[in-house]
């Protein structure tokens, strides 16, 4: 008889272990051996409470995956997510960059255009493969996380993505390999755009999106965005029932002919809120430089204007530095966008 030697499960690390970092890392538990890489506070509250993940479909798992606080521990894996914000991403590099070999395949699974292009000139000859993360995921209290929309991941076609995917999804985390990835963060962030709107809102997604007035300035900061990744001949991916290029026209309906056209962006938990607003409340540097930010780069390289992506980056920047979170009203936003803020 031949020995019954099982095979060993994957080894997963996931380094930046914040809102995506353990909601993804929790899920994986059921089908890997995870190990969740962040902040000593923050992985000291884990050890204490073990995690509890909640969301659509009445989603509840409790997961006690191990925990580190040195990028060492991502020594011998074979997948390393990584999960902090974009201004991390090259910090994150060069600590995971004495520990990694070429066994190990890093998924940058954080929003932005450059992140694992970032990863992959800092570990040279290590794989490094781009992802995208649809839904949002917010911290509901001490080790808990609540995802609000549903979703697939999306994650670059490559052999070396193939057991990750297939881990994924027996642990209950769908993923689609694609092979068209800068496409689908162009795509992203146009939908990101609205990070900075929700943050400075104040308000929940569901409620803002069902707002017209801020709608209008998203629309203008997506038409901003359309005209720069034409020029750059990038044509986003359709990721939503809606094409991104008619978006900006939607965004512009009434509010109840955009409630049944849009119906799928707003199927949304009333709670939900944008990472940015997560940022912003918990006094955080936010990520804009890598959503507004990345429209005024590529509309500058190409010649072309973006006010409003320019003033909500402004105001984002204020925001950071102010006592209290904002709480923009629709019409105070928009006339915002024309210096007419008072
Ligand atoms: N949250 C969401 O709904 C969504 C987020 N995304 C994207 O996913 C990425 C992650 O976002 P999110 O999970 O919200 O971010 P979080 O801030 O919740 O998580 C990142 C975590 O990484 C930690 N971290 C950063 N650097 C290190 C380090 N050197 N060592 C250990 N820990 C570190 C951070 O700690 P500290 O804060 O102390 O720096 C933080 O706890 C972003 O690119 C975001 O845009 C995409 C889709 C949805
Ligand atoms: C899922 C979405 C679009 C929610 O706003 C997001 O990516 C974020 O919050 O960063």
């Amino acid at each position: 008889m031949p020995e019954d030697r099982a095979v060993p499960p994957l080894r997963i690390a996931v380094f930046g272990a914040g809102s995506i970092g353990c909601r993804l890392g929790g899920a994986l538990t059921a089908a890997a051996a995870v190990t969740l890489i962040g902040r000593p506070a923050a992985m000291a509250e884990l050890d204490r409470t073990g995690l509890t993940l909640t969301g659509p479909g009445g989603l509840r798992t409790e997961a006690r995956p191990a925990t580190a606080v040195d990028a060492s521990a991502a020594a011998g894996a074979d997948y390393v997510l990584v999960t902090v914000k974009s201004a991390d991403t090259a910090d994150a590099a060069r600590l995971l960059a004495p520990h990694l070999d070429d066994r190990t395949t890093v998924i940058s699974f954080q929003n932005g255009l450059h992140n694992a292009r970032v990863l992959a000139e800092a570990l040279p000859g290590r794989r490094v493969l781009a992802g995208m993360v649809p839904y949002n995921v917010v911290r509901s209290g001490p080790g808990a996380f609540h995802q609000g929309t549903a979703g697939r991941l999306m994650l670059e076609r490559a052999d070396a993505a193939e057991p990750f995917a297939a881990a994924a999804r027996t642990a209950g985390l769908p993923v689609e390999l694609r092979g068209d990835m800068p496409r689908v963060q162009a795509a992203k962030l146009l939908m990101n755009l609205n990070n900075a709107v929700n943050a400075l809102s104040g308000r929940p997604l569901r409620e803002q999106l069902g707002s017209r007035p801020y709608r209008l300035v998203l629309a203008r900061c997506q038409r901003e965005g359309l005209a720069a990744f034409r020029a750059a001949g990038l044509a986003p991916a359709r990721l939503s029932p809606v094409p991104a290029r008619w978006m900006p026209a939607v965004l512009g309906l009434p509010d109840a002919l955009f409630r049944r056209i849009a119906a799928a962006s707003l199927r949304v938990d009333a709670q939900a809120r944008s990472s940015m607003w997560e940022d912003l409340r918990r006094g955080r540097r936010t990520e804009v430089d890598s959503l507004q930010g990345e429209v005024l780069a590529l509309a500058a390289r190409h010649g072309l204007a973006a006010p409003a992506n320019r003033r909500l980056l402004e105001l984002v920047r204020a925001a950071e530095s102010a006592d209290a979170p904002p709480s923009w009203s629709g019409p105070d936003l928009l006339a915002a966008l024309d210096g007419q803020d008072g």
